[in-house]
């Protein structure tokens, strides 16, 4: 995996300060904590509604001491953007093409040496979609890693990690009772968020 803000000393130290004066101030809470077992693992994030959930999503990453990728659009990582999104922790997704990510993404996470935690918005989108993407749950199971339910809450302020799923491999079943976990929160556009 790439160096980033997280992985790069002094930078991250700063902007871990930054981020948590940032959220108390901003009157955030951040929930949960990465249990050991999920120091390489594949995070849910919902629901995204904004493009204020990058930046949130960056902040508490500090605040939990994580070591983050995420997947974005292409179109965010074009020039003179891209060095920046990936120094971020950005992965440009191409999403008009459906290619080996879920494979190439298992073996990034196999193969890396430390933790990392891959940050996938199953809903692929800021609009509303009914249909979640099913590339994080593939990518945990081909990877035989942990799945974490992370949620950000723009009415209580809440932004965390909720409990670890472990994929049945009755994809069909499971995103069910995954969405059915997510009706609980809402996006700061909720309006475009469903959970059903
Ligand atoms: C560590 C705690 C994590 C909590 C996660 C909570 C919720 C949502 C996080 C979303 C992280 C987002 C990264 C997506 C970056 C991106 O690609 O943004 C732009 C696109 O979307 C826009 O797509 P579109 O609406 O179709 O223009």
């Amino acid at each position: 995996m790439h160096r980033t803000i997280f992985t790069t000393p002094v930078v991250s130290t700063l902007l871990r300060g930054l981020s948590v004066a940032w959220l108390r101030l901003a009157g955030w809470t951040v929930q949960g904590q990465l249990p050991p077992e999920a120091r390489k693992s594949v995070f849910i994030a919902a629901p995204h509604t904004s493009n204020w959930d990058l930046p949130y999503t960056l902040f508490a990453s500090f605040a939990l001491r994580l070591t983050p990728y995420w997947m974005g659009k292409a179109s965010i990582f074009r020039f003179p953007f891209g060095g920046l999104m990936r120094w971020l922790g950005g992965i440009p997704v191409d999403r008009s093409k459906s290619s080996n990510l879920v494979a190439a993404s298992a073996e990034a996470l196999v193969a890396a040496d430390g933790p990392v935690q891959l940050i996938v918005p199953p809903e692929g989108t800021r609009s509303k979609t009914v249909y979640w993407k099913t590339g994080f749950y593939w990518i945990a199971v081909t990877a035989k890693l942990p799945i974490v339910m992370a949620h950000m809450d723009y009415s209580r302020k809440l932004v965390g990690l909720g409990p670890l799923f472990h994929p049945t491999g009755d994809v069909d079943a499971d995103m069910i009772e995954i969405k059915r976990y997510y009706a609980q929160f809402k996006g700061k556009n909720a309006s475009q968020f469903t959970h059903e």
